[in-house]
């Protein structure tokens, strides 16, 4: 079957399904077959039922649960059996949130397409034992010395440095066994990405999201990409027809932002972009250390066509003015 549609006329015909890699959490299979609508309607030669084939991959990542991702080698671990799986043919693409991809695609792999980003922000979560947080200021509205559930250094350190008096306890596992922990009284609040509780339909009244330049995201929160071997021409092809330009200079500059300020992965980093009413680009940087005792933000404004140089320049002065053991 050709997989001919409006914007590229495939050169040769291949074999249906495609087989597309995924993790197996609930998240990562919601934005899988969200993908995969998404490209059927675009495509409609797709629509058949057995155009695609699901192929659920478990990484280091989702093996690991009782460390932080910071001890264990970071982000990779969510993408590296998935990248083994597509240069091996066993899957034709896979979908990723596009915060767990490290910054450079392996040899022989490219990101095709990113998708519209949903919200950026986290989003506090109080637990029962505590009153909803203050919308207009979150952080104050914890009591003092309460415990705060969170595996990721990047919140750890913007929350400690606004409230030294918190503990912050680990909290790990997908975001449903995060939400049980809360519910259970493990900690008296935490801190998700705002994108993955709205796509589980799991948002719970009383979550405060968190002004993205206040505790600033990750890299990419919120945006899905999908990865396709750089040799299947075709396929890429297609995928980058349901491309969003938007969310691909956002991350292109936010992206380039984490690449050069190249910290372990050890190293709290935050990067955010948004487009102005101008067209134009505001970044926001972050650099931090874990215990929240040293932090510096930045923000910065250019083109959007240069998106990758402003990632790259405000990066390399946020590292220029940082301590470098944090880049050791
Ligand atoms: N690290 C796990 C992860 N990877 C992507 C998301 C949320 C969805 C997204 O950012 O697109 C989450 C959960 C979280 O951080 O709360």
């Amino acid at each position: 079957m050709s997989l001919a549609h409006p914007a590229a006329v495939p050169k040769h015909r291949r074999s249906l399904p495609l087989r597309v890699g995924t993790r197996a959490s609930p998240l990562a299979l919601w934005q899988t077959r969200d993908f995969l609508e998404r490209v059927t309607r675009f495509c409609p030669v797709l629509r058949d039922a057995k155009a695609f084939e699901e192929h659920q991959l478990i990484t280091s990542g989702d093996r690991i649960q009782d460390r932080k991702l910071a001890e264990i080698g970071g982000k990779g671990l969510f993408a590296k059996e998935i990248h083994e799986a597509l240069l091996d043919g066993r899957v034709d693409f896979a979908v990723h949130s596009l915060k767990d991809l490290e910054t450079e695609m392996p040899p022989g792999i490219v990101l095709a397409c990113t998708l519209k980003r949903e919200d950026a922000r986290d989003v506090l979560l109080p637990g029962p034992a505590l009153a909803a947080a203050d919308p207009g200021d979150p952080f104050s509205a914890l009591p003092q010395g309460a415990v705060i559930g969170t595996s990721s250094v990047r919140r750890q350190s913007q929350l400690l440095h606004r409230r030294p008096d918190l503990n912050v306890v680990m909290f790990r596992g997908n975001v449903q066994t995060r939400l049980r922990k809360l519910a259970e009284g493990e900690a008296a609040a935490t801190l998700l990405a705002l994108a993955g509780l709205r796509r589980l339909g799991l948002e719970p009244a009383g979550s405060v999201p968190i002004d993205a330049e206040v505790m600033v995201p990750a890299a990419g929160q919120g945006i899905v990409g999908v990865t396709v071997r750089a040799d299947d021409t075709e396929l890429h092809e297609l995928l980058s027809g349901i491309e969003d330009p938007e969310a691909r200079a956002v991350s292109s500059a936010e992206r380039a932002l984490l690449a050069a300020l190249d910290g372990s992965c050890r190293t709290p980093i935050g990067g955010h972009a948004r487009v102005l009413a101008d067209g134009r680009l505001r970044l926001t940087g972050l650099v931090a250390r874990a215990d929240g005792s040293f932090l510096l933000k930045r923000s910065e404004e250019g083109s959007a066509k240069d998106a990758i140089r402003l990632g790259s320049e405000l990066g390399r002065a946020l590292r220029r003015d940082s301590p470098a053991d944090l880049f050791a």
